[in-house]
């Protein structure tokens, strides 16, 4: 098995070198190609055994599998390069979801998914999802639960869903930031004494902890908003004033991708 990677950006660097590490591919089962030599050139070197291909076409000629990490609009260029050398034979997985499963399907005989990773499986944690086209055989399928299972929680769902789930999990570490920044910020603004780092320290240990604590116990949100909240205590002040806007600030959120990425896909040369 030959698994080709095209695009050594963030993502494309972070899938080999965390598949690599997790021991999911070895090394010399990875194949990976990038517009720019250097990017590609000190991946392989920090990953003794990766080969680099020195073409897209090169790429697809010696792999089984291809995964295209470049942006949506750089899709277009690289299908137009490497389209007439990819056979039924392939197994073809983009990373994004604006490009659609069935524009690959329309452009190549590949069998065909959707992969979408998060920048938190750089540690090898978080949630993943995964999309099969129609043609993915029982062993397409196997593989990307094993490869995504390596490193991530793989959530196979459909690609109706993908946008907002998308959302959660690999916009979702930007998200939460965000929220936990404004978070210890307000707590600054009160707190005159309190060092900004050290409000941000005590954010993340609360929140890493809050999930133990629900994997742990089985609580869910609702009920660990339950057992903080004392009766008639500042929690439940807190939660009101919270209420009246965070549902409507997340919809407004999730709106805001949505209309993006459908932009996106009609500007797609594909
Ligand atoms: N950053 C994130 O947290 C996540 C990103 N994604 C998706 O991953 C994809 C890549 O995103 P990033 O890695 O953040 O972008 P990036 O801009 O860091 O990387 C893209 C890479 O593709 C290379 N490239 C462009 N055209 C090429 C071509 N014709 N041949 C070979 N290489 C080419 C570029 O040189 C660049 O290194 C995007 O589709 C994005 O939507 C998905 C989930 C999470
Ligand atoms: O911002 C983006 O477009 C990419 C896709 C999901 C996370 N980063």
């Amino acid at each position: 098995m030959r698994v080709g990677f095209i695009g050594m950006g963030n993502m494309g660097r972070l899938l080999v070198t965390a598949l690599v590490r997790a021991g999911a591919l070895r090394p010399d089962e990875v194949i990976i190609h990038s517009r720019t030599a250097e990017k590609r050139r000190r991946v392989a070197e920090s990953l003794p055994g990766v080969q680099q291909a020195y073409s897209g076409t090169d790429l697809v000629r010696r792999c089984d599998a291809v995964f295209l990490c470049v942006k949506p609009g750089d899709t277009g260029a690289v299908l137009a390069e490497i389209a007439p050398y990819i056979t039924r034979d392939h197994l073809l997985v983009v990373i994004n979801n604006t490009v659609t499963l069935a524009m690959l399907e329309e452009r190549t005989p590949a069998r065909v998914a959707k992969v979408i990773p998060s920048v938190v499986q750089t540690v090898a944690r978080g949630a993943s999802l995964l999309i099969f086209g129609e043609r993915c055989t029982h062993g397409d399928r196997a593989l990307l639960v094993r490869l995504m299972g390596a490193i991530s929680r793989p959530h196979v769902i459909a690609e109706a869903d993908v946008r907002a789930a998308s959302d959660l999990t690999s916009c979702g570490p930007a998200f939460l930031s965000c929220a936990f920044q404004a978070l210890a910020e307000a707590a600054c603004r009160r707190a005159p004494g309190l060092p900004r780092e050290v409000a941000e320290a005590m954010v993340r240990e609360t929140a890493r902890a809050t999930c133990e604590l629900m994997e742990q116990t089985g609580y869910s949100f609702a009920d660990t908003m339950q057992r903080v909240s004392t009766p008639g205590g500042v929690t439940a002040a807190g939660l009101a004033a919270m209420r009246e806007r965070v549902g409507g600030l997340w919809d407004q959120v999730l709106a805001a991708t949505a209309a993006h990425e459908a932009v996106k896909r009609e500007q797609l040369d594909l």
